[in-house]
């Protein structure tokens, strides 16, 4: 997807219909801002502020296939201890963030995503695990297997990346766009079955006027046949 990029706060006004709410979730320090601005802007940034809070509207290029509309929110790392259930019910995916040199911070996801069901109170919920940092293979103290683990008892996929490699862009992008055909594909189904049950308690309704015989139709009906006969 060669989007373009608008880092600007999305307006509160705007349909969220076609809108997928990502919510980028980790232990400080573990890359949620450089995931996230690699994302936006190609670019990798060595140092940032230490996050509070950020929302980011993309939205991709007229010429691409899909309409892509993403509203990100970068996340401050203290969740957990300071959790905010807003995060969970504002998000419709979620992205949980460890750094492959710090075990804490993939004990910290096993934490997120417990505190994101009980939020939502659902187990099922789209979202997916990426380990970071990964060019640092001598800080490593999470496996790539355990990573795998987690992912699976998550029930999610799983991504190990280095948001500092270049090389590695499209996996990055691969994890908000995967992210993305998920969403889009839950919300049709949803949409339809949605559809599909108010169509067919309409259908009942009719029948049963028919049944009772209140219904215009079943009048219209009555007088037709008796003309014939
Ligand atoms: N070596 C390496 N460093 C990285 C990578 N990704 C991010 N960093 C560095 O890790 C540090 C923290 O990155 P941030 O993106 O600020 O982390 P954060 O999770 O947003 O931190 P908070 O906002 O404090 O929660 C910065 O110095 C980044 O340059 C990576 O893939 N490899």
């Amino acid at each position: 997807m060669n989007g373009t990029r608008h880092l600007r706060p999305p307006q509160v006004s705007e349909n969220k219909d076609n809108v997928c709410r990502i919510v980028v979730l980790g232990s400080p320090g573990v890359g949620k801002t450089a995931l996230t601005v690699r994302f936006l802007t190609k670019r990798f940034i060595g140092e940032y502020c230490p996050t509070l809070e950020s929302v980011y509207r993309y939205i991709s290029d007229k010429s691409d296939d899909e309409d892509v509309r993403l509203d990100i929110l970068d996340t401050a790392g203290q969740v957990s201890t300071s959790w905010n259930e807003g995060y969970a019910l504002w998000g419709d995916c979620f992205v949980l963030v460890y750094s492959i040199t710090e075990y804490s911070s993939f004990e910290e996801v096993h934490r997120l995503r417990r505190l994101l069901e009980s939020s939502r109170r659902s187990s099922s919920m789209c979202c997916v695990v990426v380990g970071n940092k990964n060019d640092l293979v001598y800080e490593r103290q999470v496996t790539m297997a355990q990573g795998e683990q987690l992912a699976h008892e998550v029930g999610c996929r799983f991504y190990e990346v280095s948001v500092c490699d270049w090389l590695q862009l499209p996996q990055i992008c691969d994890i908000f766009n995967d992210l993305h055909a998920i969403w889009k594909r839950t919300k049709t189904l949803k949409d339809g079955r949605q559809r599909k049950s108010s169509s067919s308690a309409k259908f009942k309704q009719a029948i049963q006027k028919v049944i009772s015989g209140k219904s215009p139709t079943t009048k219209k009906l009555s007088s037709s046949n008796s003309g014939v006969t």
